[in-house]
């Protein structure tokens, strides 16, 4: 390898960039596009956007749907920045916090001819960053990037590249004693695209032979570390430790998926909106995300570089047990894992079951 960096790595700085509200390159077929995350953007360097050329806010189908704005190319909508528009205009577009005080934002005109596959990986790129995904796109000369010191993410090879999962590096393992389990060891696993590291709490030395008792648990800031009653993950942390525990072998998975995928700042936008009385899917839709923003076959991988190919698995969703077997992990049993029911939580639950299957 050269001192260059690769794509992976290039991915990585562009995420970096747009976190920081620095724009990034997107080389396309038909030519380049200065792109900056609504989000993070300064109001000084929207001003120097919109000089270059005619200013586009990409949003996501779903964020279209609540702002009345039709996305002609489904799961992206191109609306036009109106000349001299603030950048206070475009963070209410982005941002549905203020959507019930100031429902008439539109009309909104959008953009119907030419691709949208630049502003689709704007997109892309601002949810892997944990984002909002709200993106300004303006057409660039192909020489931008290099006059001005910006990253440039060729686009043809990116996107099929950010579909798919990178390879995970065993990093280390140590011993950690546990109240629920005294002989626990933590793994720490980190993806080769430098997206956030993910952890394996194995319990005893389960046989690899046979079916493990198995828990895939994504991140929960509020429930796991503070006791939050809003949803039940702290007690399904807890009794699926207590269980490998009491078993003497498990693994338990801790994957960084704040949120559901949406990462804890674009979780505490939805928990606002749920506030306001949105449920947790309809929170998800109006800040421009699916229901669920996870990828599960992260799960099967770890597993899979531990050594199991089957799991007795602790959880209510199927989504999760389609994933496994999808993936080559067989799912011999299901493990209902029902606790920390509160009057907080009664409906989130309730809308999980009747919105995203779960089972009671
Ligand atoms: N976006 C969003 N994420 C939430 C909300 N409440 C909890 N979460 C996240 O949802 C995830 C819950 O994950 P899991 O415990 O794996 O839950 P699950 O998919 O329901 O599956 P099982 O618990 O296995 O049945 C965590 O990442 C939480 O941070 C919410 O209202 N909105
Ligand atoms: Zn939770």
């Amino acid at each position: 390898m050269g001192l260059r960096a690769d794509l992976n790595e290039t991915l990585a700085r562009a995420r970096g960039d747009l976190r920081m509200g620095v724009p990034v390159v997107l080389m396309g077929q038909a030519g380049a596009v200065l792109v900056a995350s609504a989000e993070t953007v300064a109001p000084e360097r929207m001003a120097a956007m919109a000089v270059l050329g005619p200013l586009d806010l990409a949003l996501t189908g779903r964020r279209a749907e609540t702002l009345k704005a039709v996305a002609y190319d489904t799961d992206v909508a191109r609306v036009i920045v109106p000349e001299g528009a603030p950048l206070a205009w475009v963070r209410q577009l982005a941002d549905p916090a203020d959507d019930m005080d100031y429902p008439m934002k539109g009309p909104l005109q959008t953009r119907r001819d030419g691709d949208a596959a630049l502003h689709r990986l704007a997109l892309t790129l601002c949810k892997a960053a944990r984002l909002l995904p709200a993106a300004l796109v303006v057409p660039v000369p192909s020489d931008f990037a290099a006059k001005h010191g910006l990253v440039q993410v060729p686009a043809a090879e990116a996107a099929p590249l950010m579909l798919v999962l990178p390879p995970l590096d065993h990093v280390i393992s140590a011993k950690v004693p546990l109240r629920a389990a005294e002989n626990a060891r933590l793994h720490i696993f980190r993806p080769e695209d430098g997206s956030d590291e993910h952890y394996a709490i194995e319990i005893g030395r389960p046989d690899r032979e046979a079916p493990v008792l198995a828990r895939l648990h994504s991140a929960c800031f509020t429930g796991d570390l503070l006791g939050s009653l809003k949803c039940d993950c702290g007690p399904q942390l807890n009794a699926a430790l207590g269980q490998m525990g009491i078993e003497g072998a498990g693994v338990l998975l801790y994957l960084n998926q704040e949120g559901r995928g949406i990462g804890l700042a674009n979780k505490m936008r939805a928990y606002a909106l749920q506030d306001q009385g949105f449920d947790t899917v309809e929170a998800n839709h109006r800040l421009g995300f699916e229901d669920d923003e996870r990828d599960f076959r992260l799960g099967a991988q770890i597993l899979e570089e531990m050594g199991f190919s089957a799991v007795r698995l602790m959880t209510n969703n199927p989504a999760k047990i389609a994933m496994m077997e999808r993936c080559g992990v067989q799912v011999a049993e299901r493990v209902p894992l029902k606790v920390g029911l509160s009057k907080h939580n009664e409906r989130y639950l309730a809308v999980k079951a009747a919105k995203s299957g779960h089972l009671l």
